[in-house]
């Protein structure tokens, strides 16, 4: 434990960490805590307020407080030279191998993330800032346990764009003047801090990512946060470029509001759709059997309601000269079956040509072995254009009640799928407590978001008297059958002793507490995170 200044660590030795938590760096986040600390916590009282008035009216629409916005004639800034070109763009964890391996992998933009495929346990997060400071030095390698060496391969490693956790998390390792310090602010404060002049003198810049932001209230505050940064380590006010991820249906409706805010410094908008989907079940979970989607697998991004999402995002940010950016294909590739590779790559190239022909000017891809898939789509669109920004997409037309369009969602809810649910919600949750953030289950990448899908969705079935296919009501004692069966299931795959050693206990309870209780908790990472460590 350290103390300086009204800054308690109370986070154990981290190997190098005091490479990243210096007292300076510290200083600089509990400056960021101490302004915007408090505007923070308005910005969560006002989600909870807004959710009041869903719940009570069971609609939403675009703000008539803002159509000036909407009608203005306005863009965002240009792109710098190493973000006009995004069509590939991997995204992982920050873990060392990882992050050599996404270096390496050809992609235009490596999303190095601190939100849905990280756990953030203190090693995580403090490891994760050493990595990516070595990582933009060039100085990063690494000898895995079976003795195979890791280095940089290429001489041109993708643009490091960083996604810092969203603003309902606290990194409780950190206390500024005794309160636990904001994980957004921590985690922006010290890539910004130690980053930011070394990546300008490379050519580079700060690059984030914005997660899980619900609306253009909390837009303005990332904008005070980054305008405050700038000035505060002499930096060009503008340098730093943020991609919002529109991965709340609140968002949805606020798309031209979020890049007017952050207009100085916005890059882009992407199309989230994992927590869009969990955003849309927790918003309306109590709206009526039309908000209910059928089992989470089967609902595909040509759902009504998600290509009215994706068609509108498009056009929101060529209008305004933005990127869009398309979202994460499940399916992930595998090196030992060529039957599910095959699988894969199809499933995400034709996700990809979807993207690229609505007007996405590049897209996100999980896994090394998808880089050449997304490339080799993206490249016929684009031909020598880095990017199609200027194809605007006058025909669209989407309106409050083609985004709310949930009930013309095709698909069934089925045993299988609700089995489907409880298994991998106990597995990613599991391998989440164990600080594994991004997990491979059942031929599927799963994160935070796909996890929240699917324990949002059994919530939902349960307190909306869903049957499954079969005629069966979903019950709790239902949900805590399967769970038995489903534990037992994965303690004969793994063997009792993997089992026991697991944390399979404490998955089971976080699941119980998140899918089954009666009040809704808004995020599974928020119970998690006091039996993460
Ligand atoms: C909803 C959203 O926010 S999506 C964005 C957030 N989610 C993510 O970023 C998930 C990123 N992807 C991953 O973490 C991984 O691909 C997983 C967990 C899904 C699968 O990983 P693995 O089980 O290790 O896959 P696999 O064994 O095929 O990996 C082969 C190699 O590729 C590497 N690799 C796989 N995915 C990635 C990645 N995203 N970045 C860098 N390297 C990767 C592995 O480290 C492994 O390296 P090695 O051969 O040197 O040991
Ligand atoms: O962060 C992306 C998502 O789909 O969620
Ligand atoms: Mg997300």
């Amino acid at each position: 434990m350290s103390d300086h200044n009204g800054v308690t660590v109370v986070g154990p030795s981290v190997e190098r960490g005091e490479e990243v938590l210096t007292a300076q760096a510290l200083a600089f986040v509990a400056d960021l805590q101490r302004r915007f600390g408090p505007r923070r916590v308005e910005v969560l009282a006002a989600r909870a307020g807004r959710r009041d008035e869903i719940a009570r009216s069971g609609r939403l629409d675009f703000l008539p407080q803002t159509a000036d916005v909407r009608a203005g004639d306005w863009r965002v800034a240009e792109a710098p030279a190493d973000l006009r070109d995004r069509r590939v763009e991997i995204t992982g964890p920050t873990e060392r191998k990882m992050t050599i391996n996404a270096l390496n992998s050809g992609a235009r933009v490596w999303l190095a993330d601190h939100e849905d495929a990280n756990a953030p346990t203190w090693y995580n997060m403090v490891a994760g800032q050493v990595n990516l400071i070595d990582a933009i030095e060039r100085r990063i390698d690494y000898t895995g346990p079976e003795g195979k060496h890791y280095r940089l391969t290429v001489e041109r490693t993708p643009a490091i764009v960083f996604r810092p956790r969203g603003w309902h998390l606290v990194e409780r390792h950190v206390l500024v003047d005794g309160e636990q310090v904001s994980a957004s602010l921590f985690d922006f404060g010290l890539y910004f801090f130690h980053n930011a002049r070394r990546l300008l003198d490379k050519g580079s810049g700060p690059y984030f990512y914005l997660p899980k932001m619900e609306g253009h209230a909390e837009a303005r505050l990332w904008n005070d946060v980054f305008t405050h940064a700038e000035q505060a380590l002499g930096i060009p006010h503008g340098t730093i470029r943020a991609t919002v991820l529109i991965e709340t249906i609140t968002a949805a409706f606020e798309m031209e509001e979020i890049l007017y805010e952050l207009r100085e410094h916005a890059s882009g908008l992407n199309a989230g759709r994992w927590d869009y989907l969990f955003s849309v079940i927790k918003n309306f979970r109590d709206a009526g059997r039309d908000f209910v989607l059928p089992d989470r697998n089967s609902v595909t991004m040509t759902a009504p309601f998600m290509r009215a999402y994706t068609e509108l995002l498009v056009q929101t940010c060529h209008k305004r000269g933005a990127f869009a950016i398309g979202g994460m294909a499940a399916f992930i590739p595998s090196r030992r079956d060529p039957e599910v590779n095959a699988r894969a790559l199809a499933k995400v190239g034709e996700d990809k040509r979807r993207e690229a022909g609505d007007g996405f000017d590049g897209s996100w891809v999980a896994h090394p072995d998808l880089v050449p898939v997304c490339a080799e789509v993206f490249d016929d669109v684009l031909g020598e254009r880095p990017n199609q920004v200027d194809r605007q997409r006058p025909e669209v037309s989407v309106t409050a009640a083609d985004l709310l369009d949930v009930a013309a969602t095709p698909g069934e809810i089925t045993e299988q799928g609700l089995r489907s649910d409880v298994n991998v919600g106990l597995r990613y949750i599991e391998s989440w407590l164990r600080g594994v953030g991004a997990a491979g289950i059942q031929n599927l990448m799963e994160d935070v978001a796909t996890a929240e899908i699917a324990r949002s969705q059994v919530w939902q079935w349960i307190r909306n008297g869903v049957r499954l296919s079969n005629g069966e009501p979903v019950t709790v004692e239902l949900v805590r059958r399967i769970l038995d069966e489903e534990l037992a299931g994965i303690s004969d795959e793994l063997g009792s002793a993997a089992f026991e050693t697991g944390r399979f206990k404490d998955a089971r309870e976080v699941f119980e507490e998140v899918a089954l209780a009666e009040d809704f908790v808004d995020f599974l990472t928020l119970p998690a995170y006091e039996r993460i460590d």
